[in-house]
C-alpha cells in the first residue's frame, strides 16, 4: 500500500497522467542495496475486481512496427491483413504504402491522415530512401525525439519520459556478459553499436544542436529498457510499444494485472482483485518459465533480481519440478548430458542452474539444450527452412529425456511453436492434435484462471481450427486421411467440438479482453455463425447440447493420440 501524497523516488509526483484511476508513487520493490527507494511504480486509486479494465489509453505515445510486419500491417490502426480478428464481416482489407517514404503502409485514407497529423509529417521525408534498415527501437527513439523537437509532445509527457531510468551503464556492462550472448545479443562492442545507432537517429530526427549524442544514446537505452512488446489481441508480437506512463508499471512473476491491445488501444486489466492504493504489477517475461531462467532474463534485460512472492519461494514450484529425481535419469541420458557439459557453454549458464551435484549439473545440461533449441526458434522472426524439424527435435528431446512433465517449460513453449508452424504449413490435423494435448494437460496447469487471456486465445485458435476441420475443404489436406478416419472411428464430431470450444471462449472473453473489444466481437460473430449451423443440424439443437459431454470425453482421449 502507498500513501498517494508521497513524493516519488524521483522528486515531485506527476499529477497530469493520462491514465485514469492510476497514480505514480515510490515502489517498495525498487530499493537499492542500502534499502533506499530508487524507483517508482503505478498504483490504483480505487479497487478493481479481477477480469475488469483498470485503465486504458486510446493509443500509446509510440507504436513502432517490426520490419517483418511492414507489408501486412497498417502502421496507424495496426490492423493486419493476415489476421481475421480485425476483419469484420469477412471483408478482406488491404494496406497501401505511403507514396512519400514507401516505408509504412496504411489500410485507409483516414488512417494515413491520422498518422500524418500525429507523427508521419515529421518523419516521411527523412525515411524516404532509408530502406528498411531500422529496427522498431530505433524508429521509436527517432519518433520520441522528433515529437519533442517539433513541439508535438507536452511538457508533462516529456518529463515522464525523462524520469524513466535509462539503465545506460547497466546496458554497457550487461552487453558484454555471457547472459546477453545467450540471449542472442551480438558481440559488437556496445559503445560502437550505440554510437552508430545514435548517429543514425540524430541524422534522421534532425536533432543536431538540440540534443547531444550522449543524450540520444541515453534515450535509446531508456526506450529499449522501458518499452513493452507491441502485440495483437491474440498476443502475436508485432513491434515495440513505448509509453512513458505505462512504462512505470513494475514487474512481478505473479502479476495482478496485464495488458491487452485492441488495435492501438491499450487496456490495462486486473488479473486478480486489486485493492485501493495497491501497486499494479504486470509480467515482463513468460512467468511459466522456471525460477533461474526468470531471474536471468530479468537481470539481463531489466537489471534487477526479482523478489516477488513467487520468486521468494525459489525453485520449489510447479514451474521447476521434473518428473524424476536427477539420479534416476537413464544412463543414456546421463552420457549425452556429459557430452553437452563438455562441449556446450550453455550447460553452465545461470539461467539453467539446477544444483551443484553431478546429476543436477546433468539435468541443467539437458534443460539447457532444450532452451537452446527454443531460443533459436524464437529468434527467427519469420520461419526459416528447417525450423519445424528443429522444433520437433526439441519436443522429442524433452520427452525422451524422461525429465519433463508435458507442461514443464520449454516443452510446452516448443509445442506452441510447433502448432504455429504446422498451421502455417497447412498440416491442420497434426496442429489440432497438439492443441488437444495443450487444452487438456498444459493450459489448465500453466494458466489456472479459466479466463486467463493466453488460455482464452489458445482455446479460440483451437475452436477456429476445429471449425475448419469440420469443413469439406479440410479433407483435401494430404494428411487428412489417417487422422480424420481415426476421428470418425472414435465417434469424434468435430462440428460439435468446435461449437463447444467457441462457446467456452464466448463465455469468458469479456473478462479476458473486454466485452467491447474487437476480439470479443469476433468471438461473438464466430459463435453466432456456429450456432446457426448447429440449429440447422438434422438432429436439432437440443440433441447437440446432449452430445457435448460425450464429445468432451472424446476430445480428452484425443490428447493421448500423439506420442510426444
Ligand atoms: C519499465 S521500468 C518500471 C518503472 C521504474 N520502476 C521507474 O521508476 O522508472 C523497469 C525498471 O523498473 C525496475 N523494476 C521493475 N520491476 C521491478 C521489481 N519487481 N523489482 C525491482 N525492480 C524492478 C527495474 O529497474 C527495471 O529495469
Amino acid at each position: 500500500m502507498c500513501d498517494p501524497s508521497y513524493h516519488t523516488a524521483k522528486g515531485i509526483r506527476p499529477t497530469n497522467i493520462p491514465l485514469k484511476h492510476l497514480y505514480i508513487a515510490p515502489s517498495p520493490v525498487c530499493n537499492n542495496v542500502q534499502n533506499k527507494g530508487v524507483g517508482d511504480g503505478l498504483f490504483a486509486s480505487r479497487g478493481f475486481e479481477a477480469g475488469t479494465e483498470i485503465s486504458s489509453l486510446e493509443r500509446p505515445l509510440i507504436a513502432a512496427l517490426s520490419q517483418h510486419c511492414y507489408d501486412d500491417t497498417c502502421a496507424n490502426c495496426l490492423m493486419r491483413t493476415m489476421d481475421d480478428v480485425y476483419i469484420s464481416d469477412g471483408e478482406q482489407k488491404k494496406v497501401a504504402a505511403c507514396t512519400g517514404c514507401r516505408y509504412f503502409r496504411y489500410c485507409s485514407k483516414t488512417c494515413q491522415k491520422d498518422a500524418w497529423r500525429r507523427i508521419h509529417k515529421l518523419e516521411c521525408k527523412r525515411l524516404a530512401g532509408a530502406g528498411r534498415m531500422f529496427g522498431p527501437a530505433m524508429v521509436a527513439t527517432m519518433e520520441v525525439l522528433l515529437l519533442r523537437r517539433f513541439g508535438l509532445m507536452s511538457d508533462d509527457t516529456w518529463e515522464a519520459v525523462l524520469r524513466l531510468e535509462s539503465h545506460f551503464e547497466d546496458m554497457r556492462t550487461g552487453m558484454k556478459s555471457d547472459e546477453m550472448r545467450r540471449l542472442g545479443r551480438n558481440e559488437t562492442d556496445f559503445e560502437d553499436m550505440l554510437g552508430k545507432i545514435a548517429g543514425h537517429t540524430m541524422l534522421l530526427s534532425d536533432v543536431y544542436g538540440t540534443f547531444s549524442k550522449e543524450f540520444v544514446e541515453n534515450m535509446y537505452s531508456r526506450i529499449t529498457t522501458n518499452a513493452l512488446t507491441l502485440i495483437t489481441p491474440t498476443f502475436d508480437p508485432i513491434g515495440t510499444l513505448f509509453d512513458p506512463f505505462l512504462a512505470h508499471l513494475n514487474h512481478s512473476c505473479s502479476p495482478n494485472a496485464y495488458i491487452v491491445l485492441d488495435g492501438p488501444r491499450v487496456s490495462l486489466r486486473a488479473l486478480k482483485p486489486i485493492a485501493k492504493d495497491s501497486e499494479l504489477f504486470i509480467s515482463y517475461i513468460d512467468t511459466t518459465f522456471p525460477y533461474s531462467r526468470r531471474q536471468a532474463e530479468l537481470k539481463a534485460h531489466w537489471f534487477f533480481s526479482c523478489a516477488c512472492s513467487k520468486c521468494q519461494q525459489g525453485p520449489a514450484l510447479t514451474e521447476d519440478k521434473f518428473l524424476i529425481a536427477p539420479k534416476d535419469m537413464t544412463s543414456k541420458v546421463k552420457e549425452t548430458a556429459d557430452l553437452i557439459i563438455k562441449n556446450e557453454r550453455f550447460a553452465q549458464f545461470p539461467a539453467n542452474y539446477v544444483g551443484q551435484s553431478r546429476d543436477e549439473k546433468r539435468v541443467a545440461a539437458v534443460q539447457g539444450k532444450a532452451f537452446h533449441i527454443y531460443d533459436a526458434t524464437c529468434q527467427a522472426d519469420i520461419a526459416y527452412q528447417g525450423c519445424t524439424e528443429t522444433i520437433e527435435d526439441g519436443v522429442r528431446w524433452c520427452k525422451q529425456s524422461g525429465l519433463f512433465p508435458v507442461h514443464r517449460q520449454p516443452y510446452a513453449a516448443l509445442r506452441d511453436e510447433l502448432i504455429v508452424e504446422k498451421l502455417s504449413q497447412g498440416a491442420f490435423h497434426t496442429a489440432f492434435q497438439h492443441c488437444t494435448k495443450r487444452y487438456r494437460y498444459i493450459s489448465p496447469i500453466l494458466y489456472p484462471i479459466p479466463w486467463h487471456p493466453v488460455r482464452v486465445v489458445q482455446t479460440f485458435t483451437m475452436a477456429k481450427l476445429a471449425n475448419y476441420l469440420s469443413s469439406e475443404a479440410s479433407l483435401l489436406s494430404p494428411e487428412a486421411d489417417p487422422v480424420s478416419v481415426e476421428m470418425a472411428n472414435q465417434g469424434i464430431n468435430i462440428s460439435i467440438i468446435a461449437w463447444m470450444l467457441m462457446k467456452e471462449v464466448s463465455e469468458v472473453v469479456g473478462k479476458s479482453h473486454g466485452e467491447e473489444s474487437r476480439f470479443a466481437r469476433t468471438v461473438k460473430r464466430e459463435y453466432d455463425s456456429m450456432m446457426v449451423a448447429i440449429r440447422s443440424e438434422p438432429y436439432g439443437e437440443e440433441m447437440c447440447y446432449q452430445m457435448v459431454p460425450e464429445q468432451r470425453e472424446g476430445l480428452a482421449k484425443m490428447a493421448d493420440w500423439l506420442e510426444y
